[in-house]
């Protein structure tokens, strides 16, 4: 039998019959905390298991005027800690404002070769188009979503044509609806036009209309450290962003901590991680490095994302995984837009932590403060008494914790060697 024709339990089977993994690996799989293997089976292909991330909560959020708990998915420590720090620094000033630009993901639909007069050729089929393109997914229209608009462009020197769509995708992420949508459309267009040879008809990931903007004010007086004034601080996290609108290096360091947050908020509301990193890294570029601006203004740092997050309250994972069910549910079931802006909040308020720490204390302090338990457990203490002494021991000489030197004092501590 194939592997892709067999059960979950088959595969463990056959995992453990060929030496791959032993009794106890196997017993792990078939775990499957949070997800049922029935479930999981049908979400992807070859499955053998579930693999959990810690699920937390970032703290201190207001949105929009509403206090909002913030699930986070996340292996990294620090990343949750970090966004309740900054949302809590800019709590009193009423936390995050959000705006969003919903106006549809773009479909491609692109053909090889040449029409004499496209713009006439797109003028004739337009309205038949549109009628394809309800056709094919009727529902969405019932959702209140659809086909928004149809443009043409021409690459006359490659010998490509394209028939550029803009599609609603009303409460889901879309890609499916739009690739269902593009595929007609562009089955339609070929019978039309017999020069044309259909090469492809998909989304594209580049979604400038679907939008977050987010922006937080913090007060100087929560900026303060025991050797800056707020202002002084202000002024140096306002130095680190520009540094990272000149420096490639930088923004790359920038631009993952603000996806710090974003991507556990993503992955924990079972939205498609890949699609809003491809979305967000695709409007960057050597003018335009990193998604935040933070200036100054009356006694206060002002920080704005805006960063393209064309993600989903219905449809796919998000509506299979029981996990993402919950998720939603802890948010409050947010509409699409809604989710949109708490993402953007999220991404704002882990740029902000993260500048605010590397201008002031540098960030070893606090992130390695919360990495030495995860170090502890790496090297084999168990129990929450034994991962605190072993981080405790780390924590006395932060600069040369090391995962030797963790390893060292969990057989000593095993030896009853070590009384930390
Ligand atoms: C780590 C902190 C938060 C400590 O910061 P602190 O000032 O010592 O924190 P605090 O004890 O004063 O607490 C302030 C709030 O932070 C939260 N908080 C604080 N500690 C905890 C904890 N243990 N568990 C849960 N929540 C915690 C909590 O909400 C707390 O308020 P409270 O609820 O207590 O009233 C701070 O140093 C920080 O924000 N550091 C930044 C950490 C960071 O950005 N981590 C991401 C990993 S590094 C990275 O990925 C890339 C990066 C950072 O290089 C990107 C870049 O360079 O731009
Ligand atoms: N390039 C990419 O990023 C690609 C991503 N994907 C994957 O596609 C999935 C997302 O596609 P998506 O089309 O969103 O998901 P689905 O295929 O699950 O489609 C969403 C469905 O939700 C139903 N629905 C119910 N209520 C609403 C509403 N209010 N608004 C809109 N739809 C509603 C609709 O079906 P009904 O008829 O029942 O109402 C709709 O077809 C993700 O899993 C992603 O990983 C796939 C291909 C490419």
């Amino acid at each position: 039998m194939k592997f892709r024709d067999m059960s979950t339990e088959e595969r463990l089977r056959m995992l453990l019959s060929e030496g791959h993994l032993d009794e106890q690996d196997t017993g792990l799989l078939a775990q499957s905390p949070g997800l049922p293997t029935d479930v999981a089976s049908n979400m992807i292909e070859n499955q053998i298991g579930t693999f959990p991330v810690p699920l937390g909560l970032a703290q201190h959020f207001i949105i929009d005027g509403k206090p909002t708990i913030v699930p986070l998915a996340v292996e990294e420590p620090s990343v949750i800690a970090a966004a309740s720090n900054a949302a809590k620094r800019c709590y009193e000033t009423g936390g995050f404002t959000t705006s969003v630009k919903r106006c549809g993901l773009t479909g491609q639909v692109v053909f090889n070769g040449t029409l004499d007069q496209p713009e006439q050729f797109l003028k004739e089929h337009r309205e038949a188009v549109e009628v394809v393109a309800q056709t094919a997914h009727p529902s969405l229209v019932a959702h209140g979503g659809g086909l928004r608009n149809i443009e043409v462009l021409t690459y006359r020197e490659c010998n490509f044509i394209e028939f550029r769509l803009t599609i609603d995708p009303a409460e889901a992420m879309g890609a499916n609806v739009v690739n269902t949508i593009c595929e007609a459309v562009g089955h339609y267009l070929c019978e039309q036009a017999p020069s044309l040879k259909l090469l492809m008809a998909i989304l594209s990931n580049n979604a400038p209309l679907q939008s977050a903007h987010a922006r937080a004010v913090f007060p100087f007086t929560q900026l303060s450290t025991a050797q800056m004034d707020g202002a002084q601080v202000a002024e140096r996290m306002i130095l680190a962003s520009t540094f990272a609108e000149i420096s490639q290096q930088r923004a790359a360091t920038q631009n993952k901590g603000i996806m710090n947050g974003v991507d556990a908020l993503i992955l924990a509301t079972g939205n498609d991680t890949r699609n809003i990193a491809a979305a967000a890294y695709s409007v960057l570029n050597p003018e335009h490095r990193t998604w935040t601006n933070w200036t100054v203004s009356e006694n206060c740092l002002i920080g704005d994302i805006d960063i393209p997050m064309p993600l989903g309250a219905i449809g796919g994972a998000i509506s299979t995984l029981p996990m993402a069910q919950l998720v939603m549910k802890l948010l409050g079931n947010p509409s699409a837009s809604q989710l949109m802006g708490i993402a953007a909040s999220v991404g704002l308020a882990s740029n902000m932590a993260a500048l605010f720490a590397i201008v002031t204390d540098g960030i070893q302090k606090g992130h390695m403060n919360l990495q030495l338990r995860s170090l502890a457990i790496m090297a084999g203490a168990t129990g929450e008494q034994q991962i605190e002494q072993v981080a405790n021991l780390l924590r006395q000489n932060v600069k040369h914790a090391s995962l030797d030197i963790a390893k060292k004092a969990v057989s000593q501590i095993k030896r009853g060697s070590l009384d930390v």
